[in-house]
């Protein structure tokens, strides 16, 4: 069995919650305030710098040069033609380039991308690949999912958004980090799977706190309500 089928099956019902978030299922019907959105674009593009840096982590990881240019080729996808959509998004809303990468991280994005880099540093190169499969994947899912709604791709904000994440393209990528994730995984024992497995479920948990966390606009509860 693949690991990824394994870890599906175990975690089908945390799983199949961020397809359900009100975030997801208003960005899908239209409806979503623009203002969340908004707020979750310069939040995303944030944790996309950082997510970035995972890959830069494991191409220098690889244990050799297949691995190597895999994540070379999701590095380069990410920050040219992923984050490409966050700058056109930050245009529309009238914000720079250098106030997007400025922008601050709320503490959800913080301890989201801190944990995925803390691991991708510290672990194998299969704690690596286990870091960043549930972020890749639940984007492909979702936007195929949502994709199938009728008008979702022709909404006139989040169309593009919609586009992006279930076109072919951004559906390669995710297959990438899934045949990646399964190779590194083969023959491992039961404890190192396990220890796979804790972090593909931390990450799919943080996968929904990111999703809650722009529906509400949380930032730090200690600061006054400051937005760029
Ligand atoms: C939070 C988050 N997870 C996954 C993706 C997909 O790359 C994204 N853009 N943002």
């Amino acid at each position: 069995m693949k690991f990824t089928d394994r870890i599906f099956e175990k975690y089908q019902s945390t799983w199949r919650k961020n397809h359900e978030h009100p975030f997801v299922k208003e960005l899908g019907a239209g409806t979503l305030d623009s203002n969340k959105f908004r707020f979750y674009m310069i939040q995303d593009y944030l944790y996309l710098i950082d997510y970035s840096k995972l890959f830069a982590l494991g191409a220098v990881k690889a244990p050799n040069l297949e691995v190597m240019t895999v994540f070379a080729n999701l590095l380069y996808y990410t920050m040219n033609h992923e984050m490409a959509l966050h700058r056109k998004y930050a245009s529309r809303f009238g914000i720079t380039e250098k106030e997007l990468e400025e922008a601050k991280p709320s503490p959800v994005s913080l301890a989201y991308t801190h944990y995925m880099l803390a691991v991708a540093q510290n672990g194998s190169i299969a704690e690596l690949a286990a870091a960043h499969f549930a972020c890749a994947w639940s984007y492909w899912e979702i936007g195929c999912e949502l994709a199938k709604i009728p008008g979702a791709k022709e909404h006139e904000l989040y169309g593009d958004w919609v586009k992006m994440y279930s076109s072919e393209e951004f559906g390669q990528s995710a297959q990438w980090n899934l045949d990646l994730l399964n190779q590194l995984a083969e023959g491992k024992q039961e404890s190192e799977l396990l220890r796979l497995e804790e972090i593909f479920l931390n990450t799919t948990r943080f996968e929904y706190m990111f999703w809650d966390m722009a529906y509400h606009q949380q930032m730090w509860p200690t600061d006054e309500k400051v937005q760029l």
